[in-house]
């Protein structure tokens, strides 16, 4: 373990848990394990990513294993280190068998051989994490399922026939307690089990949370902890339903949640008023974080004040929420979008009263966002993109260091970047509903720039210090810095204002006119759902 500020602690109702061992900032690593228990990545990722340092790459790139012809490397490197720690056992497995197993599997199979071989007993661990036995009886089905996927195991790591109480029971621990791995910005790529992390709880309104950089994976405060205080993670994507969070952590945790959030039924603004984020001067810049409190003050009372409106929307909410499942199954681009433009005309109410927190509208918004990317509609991607974080991200991950809003804000320095490539017709004629003079008003590489900079001051706090992700936006940063030094202009009262901060009076009011400009074309976002058909 590369640093551990935690110690375990036993709670009457969670179980085992996790506690801060000394006072932690938000963004201070509180566990760092460089190499895991274990870690597969999964069928749908394994044509992009090496399997063993979970880099992304082209599939061109990527060279696959001549035996089992099934995952793939980057360098040589990573296909040595990879076959002297797992595949030099599984790779004739993978050439017998007709297909890849499931994910689970490979998994159990994993550990089976690399750590409960010669004497089958479970590490000291593993033994005493949850593992819901007797609940995932209950359910026949799954249970089949869980005894069918024991037995592949069991068989293809010759694992004497005895033991299969023993092979269920880890199946079962490992699916209570593995992570999603992840790309750095959140895409799923496989499944890690560690134990020492597997120990941390869950809250919806967590204070901690997971971060992979390659197999490296940390344990990431997301508020300020004190010492002593419970550690909690979240097993779900906290912006969604309180139904939809409670049902998904009842059916694979088998627990009712009982954080506050749960228990009071906060929405987001409720939930952004509650935390404490920590203060980035550079970021006011973009939206002042007094004020994004005190507008959440006011969507909380209108609420309040419209429940019985909310209450009449429930089938609304309901069909736009099927609307949204059909966008994703549809095999017409045309009408995908249209699905989703409906689901927008559907929650009217949410519009009218800007409460475009509240789910299901992010998600909503999520998704018309990735349609116009895959559409390659970028500059359409762009504006949506830039409201989603200014209406809903900043009150559904209120802390700045949110990796999830930090790859957001990286996310937007690159669609900038790829608009200020476009010639001013050419960018004019991909937005034509909007007004020329808006377009003509924001220079794009220097916005380009000045979000740069704040991606670099959040991301050592959101993905750690030296991680890969780091590595890349310091990539962009110099290339945007080059570009500027070449062609003269703010970029040097920019890179002042980045060291300098508030102190670079004409750096900061730049940098303020550039996020002016990029609030305006946010308040586009409306006329391209509207005009920009695909
Ligand atoms: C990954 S384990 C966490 C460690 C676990 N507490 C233990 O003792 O092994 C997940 C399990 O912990 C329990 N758990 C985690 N968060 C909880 C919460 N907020 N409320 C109730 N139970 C929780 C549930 O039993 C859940 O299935």
């Amino acid at each position: 373990m590369d640093c551990n500020h935690s110690q375990t602690v036993k709670d009457p109702v969670l179980g085992n848990g996790l506690a801060a061992s000394k006072d932690l900032s938000a963004g201070e690593p509180i566990i760092k394990i460089s190499e895991p228990f274990l870690i597969v990545v999964e069928k749908d990722a394994l044509e992009r990513v090496c399997s063993y340092c979970l880099i992304e790459s082209d599939i061109s790139s990527l060279k696959k294993c001549t035996g089992c012809k099934v995952v793939r490397y980057c360098t040589p490197i990573c296909q040595k280190a990879d076959w002297r720690l797992i595949h030099k056992n599984e790779c004739s497995l993978l050439q017998r068998l007709p297909g890849i197993p499931p994910t689970p599997v490979r998994a159990l199979y994993q550990a089976l051989l690399r750590y409960i071989r010669p004497a089958f007993e479970f590490d000291s661990r593993s033994a005493s994490l949850e593992h819901h036995v007797p609940d995932l009886k209950k359910d026949r089905k799954r249970w089949d399922e869980i005894v069918l996927q024991a037995k592949g195991a069991l068989e293809f790591s010759k694992t004497p026939a005895d033991k299969m109480d023993m092979v269920t029971r880890l199946l079962c621990i490992m699916a209570t307690n593995a992570f999603r791995a992840t790309l750095p910005d959140d895409t799923p790529i496989g499944l890690c089990y560690e134990p020492t992390l597997a120990l941390a709880n869950h809250s919806c309104m967590p204070n901690a949370f997971i971060m992979f950089d390659g197999r490296s994976i940390s344990l990431m405060a997301l508020n300020a902890i004190k010492a002593g205080e419970q550690i909690f993670i979240s097993y779900v994507d906290f912006t969604k339903s309180r139904d939809h969070r409670r049902a998904e952590l009842k059916q694979r945790y088998f627990f009712d949640c009982g954080c506050e959030k749960c228990r009071h039924s906060y929405t987001p603004y409720r939930v952004c008023q509650e935390t404490t984020a920590i203060p980035s001067e550079k970021l006011a810049l973009l939206y002042d974080y007094k004020t994004l409190v005190s507008q959440a003050a006011e969507r909380e009372h209108e609420i309040q004040a419209m429940q019985q409106g909310l209450n009449d929307l429930k089938q609304g909410i309901s069909v736009a929420q099927s609307l949204i499942d059909l966008s994703k199954t549809t095999a017409s681009e045309k009408e995908r979008l249209n699905f989703l433009k409906q689901a927008i005309s559907d929650l009217s109410l949410y519009k009218n009263h800007k409460l475009f927190a509240l789910p299901p509208y992010p998600t909503i918004l999520d998704e018309l966002y990735l349609a116009y990317i895959d559409n390659e509609h970028l500059t359409s991607a762009l504006i949506i993109l830039l409201f989603i974080f200014l209406n809903c991200d900043i009150y559904n991950w209120p802390q700045p260091n949110h990796p999830i809003r930090v790859t957001r804000l990286f996310t937007i320095a690159r669609l900038l970047k790829y608009a200020s490539s476009l010639e001013p017709a050419n960018l004019e004629q991909t937005l034509p509903f909007i007004p020329r003079e808006v377009l003509a008003g924001i220079d794009f590489i220097d916005a380009t720039h000045a979000i740069l900079i704040l991606v670099s001051e959040l991301a050592p706090l959101s993905h750690g210090q030296g991680t890969r992700f780091m590595g890349q936006v310091e990539l962009e940063l110099r290339e945007v810095e080059e570009v500027q030094r070449l062609r003269g202009g703010v970029g040097k009262e920019l890179q002042k204002w980045q060291s300098e901060g508030n102190v670079s009076t004409d750096g900061r009011k730049i940098a303020s006119q550039i996020f002016t400009g990029l609030r305006t074309l946010a308040g586009f976002a409306f006329e391209v759902i509207e005009k920009q058909n695909l």
